[in-house]
């Protein structure tokens, strides 16, 4: 488990130095593991750059992740291929790429459910899932299929705007039978997406109901996040009692948070979403990103930032606190944090998909952190009160924000390496400090 955030050394906790001094007591120190858990469609995403004419012709909505037939399906990719549309083929699945770079970010384990062709030939789109996903995302327990796995058409129009279309395949064919229980209830988190939940009469629905049975039993932390707003537009009161019941950290951006809340200000919309859950995540494109959660009063800490004015003044008053679930807190009080674009976003933006999976993929880094640091350092004097992460929120803001920055500035959704050791936007004398 690499310590996440750019930090300098010191910061770095080495749980598995040996200390000269106590090594007669403690003579071997072996720490002890930790993974994650997710469930996702398999999907390849076929990108493209189209005109709104181009959506309009096929019948997709600009923005939304639509659900096509396979006519719908071939007709798409015929017109593609003969007009040398496609730009670009990534493994893509938001929970797959959440999973890839969190495993790229912390060096560590995280295990993927979801299903996975039977037979594959060399070149195929499941051939380039599994070559193009990190050695550390495990997948001995995807589900054999008989069939290819999905295909999502990311329709790029020139004003930057996404449109998925899904083409199925047997993405949706996860069973129950494979969510490994162990493997859940052991696990730092389990993360889902939204999309599961629209699978029609398909098994994944379910699987992610075991998975989510599976962790509410252990007390392991439920990460959901929400696709698109339009499919939380169909029916808002639905996913409220479904958040109530089943999340306890929630990633959404802000087109999402109006969805479900109701609220166009994102601050107002978090502090609805604190009604059901207990730590929000929040993208909000080129205004950077918020998190909201809750701290116990007795274990609060002050910011050292400006006090930022906004729907609720001073917002940010306490992000030096670290994330607590509700239900640890003496008293709870919620706490508010934001943060502009690193830098102010990439010179030039390559590609906008999957800086909201990158965002949470540091959150779940930092999350897992703290499970490995508990688990290795019961006694340690960070663990005398029950915390959902490792650091404060202003920390994590700083650091899932420096992650989009990196998708932003790549194709790919999926880092291809972990962020650098340095930064060079700090000056050599930071380092040396
Ligand atoms: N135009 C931009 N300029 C600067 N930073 C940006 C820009 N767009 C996005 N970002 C950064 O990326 C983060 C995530 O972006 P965004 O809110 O667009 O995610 P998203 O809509 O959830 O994306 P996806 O669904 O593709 O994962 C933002 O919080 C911000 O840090
Ligand atoms: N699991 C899943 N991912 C999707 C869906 N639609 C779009 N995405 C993914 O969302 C990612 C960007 O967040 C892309 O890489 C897409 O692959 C969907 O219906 N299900």
């Amino acid at each position: 488990m690499k310590f996440p955030g750019q930090r300098k050394s010191k910061h770095y906790f080495p749980v598995d130095a040996r200390d000269p001094l106590t090594n007669e007591l403690n003579p071997v120190i072996r720490p002890k593991n930790i993974h994650i858990t997710g469930i996702d469609q398999t999907l390849v995403d076929i990108e493209a750059k189209v005109d709104d004419d181009f959506i309009a012709r096929h019948g997709l909505r600009k923005g939304n992740s639509m659900l096509i037939d396979d006519a719908a399906a071939h007709a798409l990719y015929e017109e593609l291929k003969a007009k040398a549309l496609v730009t670009n083929e990534f493994a893509g699945g938001t929970i797959g790429n959440t999973l890839h770079n969190y495993s790229t970010l912390a060096d560590d384990r995280s295990v993927l459910f979801g299903v996975m062709s039977r037979n594959i030939l060399i070149g195929s789109y499941a051939y380039r899932y599994l070559c193009a996903t990190s050695s550390r995302v495990d997948l001995n327990h995807l589900e054999p299929v008989d069939g290819p796995i999905g295909r999502c058409f990311t329709l790029i129009s020139e004003c930057g705007e996404r449109t998925f279309a899904i083409s199925k395949g047997a993405m949706d064919k996860l069973t129950p039978a494979y969510i490994d229980k162990t493997l859940v209830q052991s696990g730092a988190a389990l993360v889902l997406t939204a999309y599961l939940m629209r699978a029609g009469d398909d098994p994944i629905t379910d699987a992610a109901m075991t998975a989510i049975g599976y962790a509410k039993e252990a007390g392991v932390p439920v990460v959901l996040t929400l696709g698109t707003r339009f499919l939380i537009e169909e029916d808002p009161q639905w996913w409220q009692e479904f958040i109530r019941e089943n999340v306890d950290v929630l990633a959404m951006n802000e087109e999402e948070a109006e969805a479900l809340t109701g609220h166009r200000d994102i601050l107002l919309a978090c502090d609805q979403t604190l009604e059901w859950c207990d730590l929000v995540l929040c993208t909000a494109g080129p205004a950077g990103l918020y998190m909201a959660g809750y701290c116990s009063d007795e274990v609060k800490r002050p910011t050292s930032h400006p006090l930022l004015p906004g729907s609720i003044p001073e917002f940010n008053q306490f992000e030096f606190s670290r994330p607590m679930r509700k239900e640890d807190c003496d008293q709870p009080f919620k706490v508010f944090s934001h943060i502009a674009p690193f830098m102010g976003g990439p010179e030039k933006i390559r590609n906008t998909n999957g800086a909201g999976d990158g965002a949470l993929s540091a959150l779940l880094h930092d999350m897992a952190a703290n499970f490995y640091h508990k688990k290795n350092l019961p006694t340690s004097s960070k663990h005398r009160y029950d915390g959902l992460c490792y650091s404060s929120f202003a920390q994590i803001c700083k650091y899932a924000n420096r992650v989009s920055y990196e998708v932003l500035a790549q194709h790919s959704p999926r880092l291809s390496r972990g962020l650098p050791e340095r930064e060079d936007s700090l000056e050599e004398a930071y380092w040396e400090r």
